[in-house]
């Protein structure tokens, strides 16, 4: 069995297969400030409330403060539901919804967690079972506490070795994402297994960003086989294995140990290319944070970077913390200080300026290098406003630099 069948035949209580539907108690259901209106429309229109008020949360992090005053009566509106209902409510700046699931414990291996947002697979970092929904599977799954779903074929992704110095888990998901392609894994599991010194090298933060990338090549999951630190964290069940017997639609292995720093160029996340088909163009705004990076190890990442450095005049950058606790640590590991004193700007733990909805939109013409997991057209603001996709510590040098690193700046 694969590890999504594992986890489905697990909560099923029989082995199942790829191709079947299921209907499946769920452990959580999460849903966020911009989604949560249509929640409470379609609950309503069934005259239904939450069936295990503590198996939900709602997380206000898209477009959080709020930027006008529409926002900020939706939210008045899902706030009010969230007190009545005795759902888990997280205020604004609490962090990115999936950050917060994973700090709170909910996301943990063999879970089964599904959001109303696209990037739940990042819960697979853990070695649960997180999958994207619309509002409307999302209201029936808060009301019965159930959901079905149709079991997935699993593409089995290989990262071997320890990456090279300055080589990061999002330069190996964006490998793995531009190797698997935008559509290659269309409601599949993309089940990664870290070997040969990988799953010491990536730890829980690093397993959550090929999870959470993983959504960039179509897959309904993203699951990370539990090795490393994630066995240190969490007690794993002893039924969350893959078989032998685990048959796959699709093999990929990638060599950590080879990997140079990749880049996502505009418009497509699968538009992968080396730093050197890039290197020298000029830089506007570097943005580092997002369910994807921005984390405690992200932001160490980047400040390691411009220690004792200035972000360099005509390029701006802004560090937005993942959650509250990642601004807590920051703070007190000074991280925060090498950050500001080097002339970044810090905002409100959630998702930032990662959608072009507020804090920070691009204008048009210019070009942004992002931490984040999208850079379709539009996404962070002006329609021709490029976006590249890089880690953290490239990311930094670009903001340095005021332009594209080359790949030996990047392993510098
Ligand atoms: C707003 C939300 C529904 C959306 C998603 O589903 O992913 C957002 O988080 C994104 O990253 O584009
Ligand atoms: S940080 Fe970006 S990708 Fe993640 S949930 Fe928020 S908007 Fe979506």
């Amino acid at each position: 069995m694969t590890l999504a069948q594992a986890i489905l035949s697990h909560k099923v209580g029989r082995p199942v297969r790829p191709g079947e539907l299921v209907v499946v108690e769920v452990d959580h259901a999460m849903t966020i400030d911009s989604i949560v209106p249509t929640v409470i429309d379609r609950l309503e229109e069934l005259g239904a409330r939450p069936r295990h008020p503590e198996r939900v949360s709602l997380v206000y992090d898209h477009v959080a403060p709020a930027a006008n005053v529409n926002v900020a009566e939706a939210q008045k509106r899902g706030r009010a539901w969230a007190r009545r209902t005795g759902v888990n409510f997280y205020e604004v700046g609490r962090g990115v919804c999936h950050q917060v699931l994973i700090e709170e414990g909910v996301a943990r291996p063999g879970a089964l967690i599904v959001g109303s947002d696209s990037h739940s697979t990042s819960y697979g970092g853990v070695g649960a079972f997180g999958t994207g929904m619309g509002a409307t599977d999302i209201a029936l799954a808060i009301a019965s506490g159930k959901t079905w779903l149709r079991v997935p074929e699993s593409v089995k992704v290989t990262f071997r070795g320890r990456p090279r110095p300055g080589v990061s888990a999002k330069d190996a998901a964006l490998e793995m994402v531009g190797r698997l392609g935008a559509d290659g894994a269309t409601y599949m599991a993309v089940e990664i297994h870290l070997e040969g010194g990988a799953e010491e090298a990536f730890g829980r933060s690093e397993r959550v960003t090929l999870a959470n990338l993983a959504m960039e090549a179509g897959a309904k999951a993203g699951i990370v086989a539990p090795s490393g630190e994630i066995l240190d964290l969490y007690e794993v069940p002893d039924w969350l294995r893959a078989g032998q017997d685990a048959v796959y639609a699709r093999k990929l292995e990638i060599d950590l140990t080879a990997l140079a720093p990749r880049l996502a160029a505009p418009f497509y996340v699968d538009n992968v290319h080396g730093l050197g088909d890039y290197a020298g163009a000029e830089v506007d705004f570097v943005f580092v944070g997002t369910c994807t990076n921005g984390r405690i190890e992200d932001l160490r990442a980047a400040a390691e970077v411009l220690r004792g450095r200035r972000v360099a005049p005509g390029t701006r950058m802004l560090v937005v913390p993942a959650s509250s606790r990642v601004l807590q640590r920051a703070m007190e590991e000074g991280v925060l200080q090498t950050l500001i004193e080097a002339g970044a700007t810090i905002g409100t733990p959630g998702c930032g300026p990662c959608m072009g909805r507020h804090m920070g939109v691009a204008a048009s013409g210019e070009r942004v290098v992002s931490t984040a997991n999208r850079n379709f057209k539009g996404r962070m603001g002006a329609a021709d406003a490029e976006v590249f996709l890089a880690s953290p510590r490239t990311a930094a040098l670009a903001a340095v630099l005021g332009r594209i690193p080359d790949e030996e700046e990047v392993a510098g």
